[in-house]
């Protein structure tokens, strides 16, 4: 596992920016190394902020070769706002030419599976695992993740047994402490399996959590200090969020 990396950056539009340049970085050479890419998108206003920066510009990624996971879900109607897939389409997924068999999207509360969020979470797993890397252990290229003040990640919240999980890579959670409370989530066992592991952080009310989480605190007290990627974990923070490192 990488130890943490910082940038910073004036504010979280700049962040944004370099953020999608990097994507289009490790994307474009991903490719052209493997063929194919595979990213791992999160929600919240940093994260959906820099898939627009990406929008915007996306330079030589071929999308209709990027498999496209999802971080975290909340387990809401198909069409809810409040999805990070609903989203991540109209931020940037329905402006780019991605191959919608790619694009692997979390249940929903009203659709097949919603009478069992735990079958929806293995369902999820299948659809990791099928992408597995010839060895079997599915690889993701990057893996993007926004992070609440008090530390958590997709939906790992500190002193929860969803964070202290050490083998599943999904599961389902029924009461996370954020609303709503279900959700589904890639654990952190899921998370370390990514090469590049970058959180896109901005604002003073992140600033004790981040500098925890670079400091080497605990995932039970922090989740994010648990989250590395192989080779870079890199921290993308406005002056606001690095303000206690
Ligand atoms: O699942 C959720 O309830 C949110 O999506 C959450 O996990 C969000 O990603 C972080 O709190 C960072 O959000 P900001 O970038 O908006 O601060």
């Amino acid at each position: 596992m990488s130890e943490p990396t910082v940038r910073t950056f004036p504010d979280s539009a700049a962040l944004s920016t370099a953020a999608a340049a990097a994507f289009v970085d490790v994307v474009v050479a991903a490719q052209k190394e493997r063929g194919t890419a595979s990213v791992v998108l999160t929600g919240g206003g940093t994260g959906i902020a820099t898939l627009k920066a990406l929008r915007e510009n996306s330079g030589d990624v071929d999308w209709s070769a990027v498999h496209v996971f999802f971080g975290d879900e909340r387990f809401l109607p198909e069409g809810d706002g409040e999805r990070n897939y609903v989203q991540a389409r109209a931020a940037l997924l329905d402006h780019v030419p991605v191959d919608a068999d790619l694009v692997h999207a979390m249940a929903s509360s009203d659709g097949p599976l919603r009478d069992d969020i735990d079958v929806a979470a293995a369902t999820y797993l299948q659809a990791i695992a099928a992408f597995a890397a010839p060895d079997g252990e599915p690889t993701f290229d990057i893996h993007l993740l926004g992070m609440g003040g008090e530390g958590h990640i997709n939906s790992l919240f500190p002193h929860t047994d969803a964070v202290r999980e050490s083998e599943r890579l999904v599961i389902a959670v029924t009461d996370s402490p954020k609303p709503p409370p279900r959700r589904i989530t890639l654990t952190l066992p899921a998370v370390r399996r990514a090469r590049q592991v970058w959180f896109l952080v901005a604002g003073e009310e992140k600033a004790e959590a981040a500098a925890a989480a670079i400091n080497g605190a605990s995932a039970e007290d922090w989740p994010s200090a648990g989250a590395k990627g192989i080779d870079e974990t890199v921290w993308f923070l406005d002056e606001a969020a690095a303000s206690q490192l």
